[in-house]
């Protein structure tokens, strides 16, 4: 089967606006795009440049809230469902106006069964909000290295608030770079919740740079992935070491 590549376009081509990285990103030879929070571009230039080149755009992110509190997503905050909500809306209007197929609901830092309760309601919120629209909803296991106190960083949690929702459009953005700090044994636990993943991304462990070395052997590992099944772009949401283009040595290998 062969395997394509989504540039997340949050951590590549950050050198270009983000209409010209969807180009750079084309040219360079990615099937699709992602996005973290594009909200300060306006959607008709983003939507010019994705008309041009093609890409389909996999998902993009709601809104962190607060950064100088530390706030990291609002999802999971008991008492601020309003706000929680409103990120949700403002999401999926901007998903919407440029086609994205996926929002990334992000929880936050918390925890507890209150925090749980408070996602779940806000879950289904979206999923609901989404489904009118055929956009999916996806929730990340973050490393709690990365970001210590986050609600959610184990897929198995992530698969047992899917359960509890209940909406077909939800599903897990797999990222191998937190899931390789947060306990390895990628391919097993990737393979058992692959009817629950709508998202693969990854990077190279531990410093999160170009894939092409560090603890994960992603040309076996993806390669793998696709045998068992996974059948859409894999997200390559890295930290490149100098310019991007720099650094798409792996890419080519692919
Ligand atoms: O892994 C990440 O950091 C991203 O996928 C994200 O959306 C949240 O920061
Ligand atoms: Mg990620």
């Amino acid at each position: 089967m062969p395997i394509a590549f989504s540039a997340n376009l949050g951590f590549l081509f950050t050198e270009y606006a983000l209409p010209d990285a969807v180009r750079a990103a084309s040219r360079a030879g990615f099937k699709a795009v992602e996005l973290h929070w594009p909200y300060a571009t306006p959607a008709a230039d983003l939507r010019a440049a994705l008309n041009e080149t093609g890409l389909p755009v996999l998902g993009l992110n709601t809104v962190r809230g607060d950064l100088d509190k530390g706030e990291f997503g609002l999802a999971a905050l008991p008492g601020r469902e309003t706000a929680a909500r409103a990120a949700i809306d403002e999401a999926i209007a901007y998903a919407r106006a440029i086609g994205a197929q996926n929002v990334h609901v992000m929880a936050g830092r918390a925890e507890g069964e209150t925090a749980e309760r408070t996602f779940a309601d806000n879950l289904a919120y979206a999923c609901t909000a989404a489904d009118a629209h055929g956009i999916g909803i996806l929730i990340e296991p973050l490393n709690a290295r990365d970001v210590p106190g986050y609600f959610l960083t184990d897929i198995a949690h992530a698969a047992r608030i899917i359960d509890r929702v209940g909406a077909p459009n939800l599903r897990i953005m797999a990222d191998c770079y937190h899931m390789q700090i947060v306990g390895g044994d990628l391919l097993t636990r990737l393979t058992h919740h692959l009817p629950k993943i709508g998202h693969i991304q990854f990077a190279a462990v531990p410093d999160r740079t170009e894939p092409d070395h560090g603890e994960i052997d992603f040309s076996w590992l993806l390669k793998a992935l696709a045998d068992a099944g996974y059948d859409r772009p894999f997200g390559a949401e890295y930290k490149p070491c100098g310019r991007t283009e720099d650094g798409l040595g792996w890419l080519k290998a692919f």
